[in-house]
């Protein structure tokens, strides 16, 4: 067990008086890939922005290491976030600027380096992601593979200590999907990266996974943590069963 590196406690999740999620309990280890996992709906986005910052609690806390994120004041709260990247679907980057461009842009704002050691940063970034020598392409040069892996080029900059990823292989074929798959591990291998990321790729699960909470939205709560690989194969959950199997059930196709 790798020491805990986020830590949510009696987490509830609710828009104005719509419940979400009550009473989630779980911690993500350093240098683990944890997955939020569950079906359509269920609150997995909204998990992630309880997460980054973006969205406050009803109830319950969520520390960083053994800062009380939410009760920090907004100054530290924003020390926290520094630490933090987030590779959001679309990969989100501005189209009217090279991959250059868009990967200087956090490092122009929030260091003090020169414009060469700049530079130097995000040819390094980009050749990280698999992408030397792309500097000066925009966005609708590239594949959205290449994209999604400038986008996450663009998450690294400030060297964060944990990375989210919402749905990162949303729209890529199975190949693309699979490198960016490979480009997490190696990331996380390399540079001991937590990685967060919310999907509902069974493939991506399976290959990437350390860890896990699976969210359930007829319950309105989690219903197991834990590799996914190992609930697989041990839940007595009919539900995660269904969901990890595709419908199939463990004697599936
Ligand atoms: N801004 C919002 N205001 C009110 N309700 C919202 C808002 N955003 C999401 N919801 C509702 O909260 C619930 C959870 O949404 P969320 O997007 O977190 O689920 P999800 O598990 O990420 O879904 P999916 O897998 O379909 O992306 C849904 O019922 C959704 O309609």
């Amino acid at each position: 067990m790798t020491a805990a590196h986020i830590t949510v406690e009696h987490l509830t999740m609710a828009y104005g008086d719509f419940v979400i999620q009550r009473d989630l309990n779980f911690t993500i280890g350093r240098g683990e890939v944890f997955i939020v996992m569950g079906g359509s709906g269920c609150g997995k986005s909204t998990l992630l922005k309880h997460l980054i910052g973006l969205q406050q609690p009803a109830k319950g806390e969520v520390f960083y290491d053994k800062q009380n994120f939410w009760s920090a004041d907004a100054e530290q709260r924003l020390q926290v976030m520094r630490r933090i990247g987030v590779l959001y679907q679309s990969g989100a980057l501005f189209s009217s600027l090279t991959l250059a461009e868009n990967i200087a842009l956090p490092l122009g704002e929030f260091t003090a380096l020169t414009k060469a050691e700049i530079a130097d940063m995000v040819s390094y970034k980009l050749a990280l992601v698999g992408l030397a020598g792309f500097e000066d392409y925009y966005p609708a040069e590239i594949s959205g593979g290449m994209q999604k892996r400038a986008g996450l080029a663009r998450a690294m900059a400030l060297d964060p200590e944990i990375l989210f990823f919402d749905e990162p292989s949303a729209g890529l074929d199975p190949v693309s999907a699979r490198l960016l798959d490979d480009l997490i591990i190696s990331l996380r291998d390399t540079l001991g990266t937590t990685i967060v990321a919310v999907t509902h790729e069974l493939a991506s699960i399976f290959a990437i996974g350390t860890d896990s909470v699976f969210l359930d939205s007829d319950s309105k709560t989690m219903l197991a943590t834990g590799n996914p690989k190992q609930l697989l194969a041990e839940s007595e959950d009919p539900r995660i069963i269904q969901f990890l199997t595709r419908g199939q059930g463990r004697g599936g196709r």
